[in-house]
């Protein structure tokens, strides 16, 4: 399987969201990484045919994906950033109910949402109302609808927003699961998303598509880039005014800041091994900031 993306450009009246976006995937998992606005849903919503881009295509087997209709969308599973989720229906119910819209039988039904149910960990909350459940548990209803109809193509918009640190964690190896033999494709702006769960990092700042390489080529990509310094006070607001700067703590009365520069920013600052949270800021540090002060 092979999803080909071409030269996407979508624009919104007078926004630009998407621009001469190409990858190709093939199975595995691939995390984008954007700030807010970067075109991480836009893009999403086209991969799931939702959306139709402006100009450029999505391949799948060499076939165009919107001239597929159903053969493609019963190959899609898709979870949507803010989901509703009928919050009164109880959970078996509600995934037996998105069965019978997609296509399957009672019978299949009744299998495939207490399948999946076990599968992410839900089971012994299935008589439970949606809206009785954790922000987790609700984004594992998500997922478990989703994968109902067996999809090929698995997409997840913002899979990990409002998760506890406990249940980030289950969601990983949950994903991990999942991604033998499909594409997975999910959306974050959280770093520490990135650790030991994916197989590509995919980088989009405003609409472009700026890298695109497995987690550890980027960070050897990032090695020479990753200072630490202890500044003063008014040190760290000269610093902040000319380089990106990130994770700044306070070491027995002295200021650390990480900065992120091609080239050596101060001379006390040493170079320091690259991690995944630098990732996000050497892409995204002006946004960051922006974000921090906003
Ligand atoms: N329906 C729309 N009409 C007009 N502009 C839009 C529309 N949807 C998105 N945009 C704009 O397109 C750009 C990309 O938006 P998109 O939602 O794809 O980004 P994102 O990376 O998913 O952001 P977030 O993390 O905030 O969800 C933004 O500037 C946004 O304001």
């Amino acid at each position: 399987m092979h999803l080909s993306i071409q030269s996407l450009t979508k624009s919104y009246k007078k926004q630009e969201a998407l621009s001469d976006v190409s990858m190709d995937l093939e199975p595995g998992i691939y995390s984008f990484l954007g700030a807010n606005g970067s075109g991480k849903t836009t893009l999403m919503r086209i991969i799931t045919t939702v959306l139709r881009p402006t100009s450029g295509k999505v391949l799948l087997d060499g076939k165009d994906v919107f001239g597929m209709g159903e053969e493609y969308r019963t190959l899609i599973g898709y979870v949507p950033q803010q989901v509703g989720y009928y919050p009164s229906m109880k959970v078996q119910p509600f995934l037996e109910y998105i069965g019978a819209l997609k296509g399957l039988t009672p019978k299949q039904c009744k299998e495939k949402a207490e399948y999946w149910l076990k599968q992410v960990n839900l089971y012994d909350v299935r008589k439970k109302k949606i809206k009785k459940l954790s922000g987790g548990m609700k984004q594992r209803v998500g997922i478990a609808q989703a994968m109902l109809n067996d999809p090929k193509i698995l997409i997840l918009d913002e899979p990990t927003a409002g998760l506890d640190p406990k249940e980030r964690i289950r969601f990983r190896s949950l994903i991990a699961n999942l991604s033998v033999n499909r594409i997975v494709l999910y959306t974050t702006h959280i770093a520490s998303d990135l650790e030991g769960m994916t197989d590509y990092v995919c980088i989009l700042k405003k609409g472009k598509l700026v890298d695109l390489d497995r987690p550890e080529e980027i960070l050897e990509e990032l090695k020479g880039k990753v200072w630490q310094a202890y500044v003063s006070v008014d040190q760290l607001d000269e610093l902040e005014k000319n380089y990106k700067v990130g994770s700044i703590d306070k070491v027995s009365g002295d200021i650390r800041v990480r900065i992120y520069h091609d080239e050596q920013p101060i001379p006390e600052a040493e170079g320091i091994e690259p991690s995944i949270e630098d990732i996000y800021l050497y892409y995204f540090g002006e946004e960051a900031m922006i974000e921090k002060v906003s």
